[in-house]
């Protein structure tokens, strides 16, 4: 049996191909990878907010599924929108990475905590806004592209420091430029940080679904991640909107703590309950709707028709 993998080129999507690859070697399962350019990856001078949320660095990936050239599509698991379209399913996600952010500088003394002001490059509108949440004397400045891209950004100066996921920094080995850890009830991840998903075309055969499971899938990251997402899937949270969750399995129950902050930074709403891991979608759509009576459905409403009269 052979497994065609389709990634985006980055260095990190390549990374994430590898992995997947070594995975299925070590089965016993050859592959082959084939790279696929996305929209997300073209367009580099407009916010992604801007852009259209949805498939931005997936559409491509998708058409490639359905039209067999490809087995499985690989994807940074919070890259992934959370509604996917009826003839796709996502068969594995890989053992989640640490999913806290951290502050990256050349100046690993820099600290959120100090008091001190300074400029962070983000593009990721819940970056921003907790940003303003938590500390207001941070300035933020828009900072899109691939973490190479960033980085050289920042050694050029453009900012003091950059906001990323912590396993997007690990996998790619600047770990000696984390200045400070995040932490998670503060800037809690993006829903599904840290774990990479496999997409796959629903008519790929049982057999190659069946291997799939079996080799890629992390049963306790994937109760967690169908839990973060069908509490983003009830929000219609795409990537541009600042909604966050994490999940974690103790024994047999799932903890889900999410929310939503408004673009300024002024509201922030955060729920957490608690249910069994038998039932994750059932406890994501049980907090979605608590978050949203509890005021997130207006301080959604606020952000969805801002980034309309924003739009080029
Ligand atoms: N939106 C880009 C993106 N997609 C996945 C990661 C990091 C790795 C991950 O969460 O799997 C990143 C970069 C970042 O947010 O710092």
């Amino acid at each position: 049996m052979k497994i065609k993998i389709g990634t985006r080129g980055s260095k990190l999507a390549l990374w994430q191909a590898y992995y997947v690859e070594d995975l299925l070697q070590k089965g016993g399962i050859e592959t082959e990878i084939i790279l696929i350019e996305t929209k997300g990856d073209k367009i580099l001078d407009r916010a992604l907010s801007k852009i259209g949320s949805k498939g931005v660095f997936t559409e491509e990936l998708e058409d490639q599924l359905r039209s067999g050239v490809i087995d499985i599509a690989v994807h940074s698991a919070k890259d992934l929108q959370s509604q996917l379209d009826d003839d796709f399913e996502i068969v594995a996600f890989t053992q989640r990475e640490h999913a806290n952010d951290v502050l990256v500088s050349h100046d690993t003394t820099l600290s959120l905590k100090s008091g001190e002001s300074f400029t962070v490059g983000t593009s990721s509108t819940r970056r921003v806004a907790i940003l303003k949440h938590f500390y207001p004397h941070i300035k933020t400045v828009d900072m899109r592209g691939n973490l190479q891209t960033r980085l050289r950004k920042l050694e050029e100066g453009q900012c003091d420091a950059l906001l990323l996921a912590y396993a997007g920094v690990h996998r790619m080995e600047y770990d000696d430029k984390i200045a400070e850890h995040l932490l998670l009830d503060e800037f809690t991840p993006a829903v599904g940080q840290g774990s990479v998903a496999i997409e796959c075309a629903v008519s790929l055969s049982a057999e190659k679904k069946s291997v799939l499971k079996e080799l890629l899938n992390h049963t306790p990251t994937e109760t967690c991640l169908l839990t973060e997402r069908a509490f983003l899937k009830r929000l219609q949270g795409g990537c541009s909107i600042p909604v966050f969750a994490l999940a974690t399995l103790h024994e047999d129950s799932v903890s889900i703590s999410g929310g939503i902050v408004s673009l300024d930074g002024a509201e922030l709403i955060r729920k957490t309950e608690t249910g069994s891991a038998a039932f994750p979608q059932e406890l994501g759509i049980s907090l979605a709707d608590e978050l949203l009576q509890a005021g997130g459905e207006r301080i959604l409403k606020e952000i969805r028709s801002n980034q309309q009269t924003d739009q080029p």
